[in-house]
């Protein structure tokens, strides 16, 4: 497909045989890693795809392809039917408002000297129309729809907990009202009760604003509580990917089966129950009682 190529009705992100080769060492040890190869997926509007599997299986360097901050070897990446890929930086410019990410660790990802109405602020630099008051007033609002209130506006990253810092972080990424957004790991860093409380604001802003996440994951109980379908990868390629019910509950492959059995926290949703995210029946015990 050429780039800036449309199509209708299209998801919100598709992946289309995505390849991802590094050079890893040098001379004679040099050595090629292929850490995306041939990964297909597709995001819809409104809905959660995670993306699990092993340390070093890929996951990271999928999302930076997601998101264009890497160009793929191969493959095409479409933005709303949109072909990203082969964009120059300048064209791509344009689509960074539309593609936000929150980051694991809150504090790593704010910068530290500036306040939390300037972090958020920050997300809006394209946005030439408004004035400083409009700015302001957009701020504000999506700031008190994280749950931070006005008196959160001039505080830097050191004088909020992790769980502000993350919503701070959300409020960056939803600003914009982005088609896709992508969490990696965004709630790992936290405390367990902050934890449950980043997730339900996550599934309460989906559900109120139609947001599309790509959710990369090491916790499998935190994946069937917010995923409506999860892809396995394993060593750069995707080995299963479908609905997160059938995924945990029915794994086709091997691979899958281990990871879901290594994982204790994770329970099988009662049978003929459908998997409901609100009822969080696969959440872990410890998160679901906070939730
Ligand atoms: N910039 C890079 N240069 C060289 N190798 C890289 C680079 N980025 C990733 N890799 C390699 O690519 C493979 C996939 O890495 P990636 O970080 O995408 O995996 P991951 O599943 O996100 O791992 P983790 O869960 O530990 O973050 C690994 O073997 C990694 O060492």
């Amino acid at each position: 497909m050429s780039a800036g190529q449309t199509s209708r009705q299209s998801p919100v992100l598709e992946l289309h045989r995505l390849r991802k080769t590094f050079k890893v060492g040098r001379g004679p040890k040099a050595r090629k890693v292929r850490a995306v190869d041939d990964v297909s997926l597709t995001l819809d509007k409104g809905t959660t795809l995670a993306v699990v599997g092993e340390s070093g299986s890929g996951k990271t360097t999928l999302a930076r392809l997601a998101m264009s901050l890497l160009p793929p070897d191969d493959g095409d990446i479409l933005l709303n039917g949109r072909n990203l890929t082969g964009l120059s930086p300048r064209a791509l410019a344009r689509f960074r408002p539309s593609m936000q990410m929150v980051f694991q660790d809150p504090f790593d990802s704010l910068a530290p000297w500036h306040t939390a109405e300037q972090i958020v602020g920050s997300s809006l630099h394209l946005r030439r129309d408004l004035g400083p008051a409009e700015r302001r007033r957009l701020v504000v609002e999506v700031l008190e729809r994280v749950g931070l209130p006005q008196r959160f506006l001039s505080r830097y990253p050191h004088e909020l907990s992790g769980g502000q810092a993350q919503r701070v972080g959300i409020a960056r990424a939803i600003v914009t009202r982005p088609s896709l957004v992508v969490l990696d790991e965004p709630t790992s860093a936290l405390d367990m009760s902050v934890q449950a409380q980043i997730l339900a604001l996550l599934h309460e802003l989906q559900n109120e604003e139609q947001l599309s996440y790509l959710f990369i994951s090491h916790d499998l109980a935190v994946v069937r509580y917010l995923a409506d379908r999860t892809a396995v990868m394993r060593r750069g390629q995707m080995v299963e990917v479908g609905d997160t019910a059938k995924i945990f509950d029915r794994p086709e492959n091997d691979y899958t089966r281990e990871l879901v059995e290594a994982s204790p926290r994770v329970t099988a949703a009662p049978a003929g129950r459908q998997p409901d995210r609100a009822r969080a029946d696969g959440v872990s015990h410890r998160v679901r009682k906070a939730l």
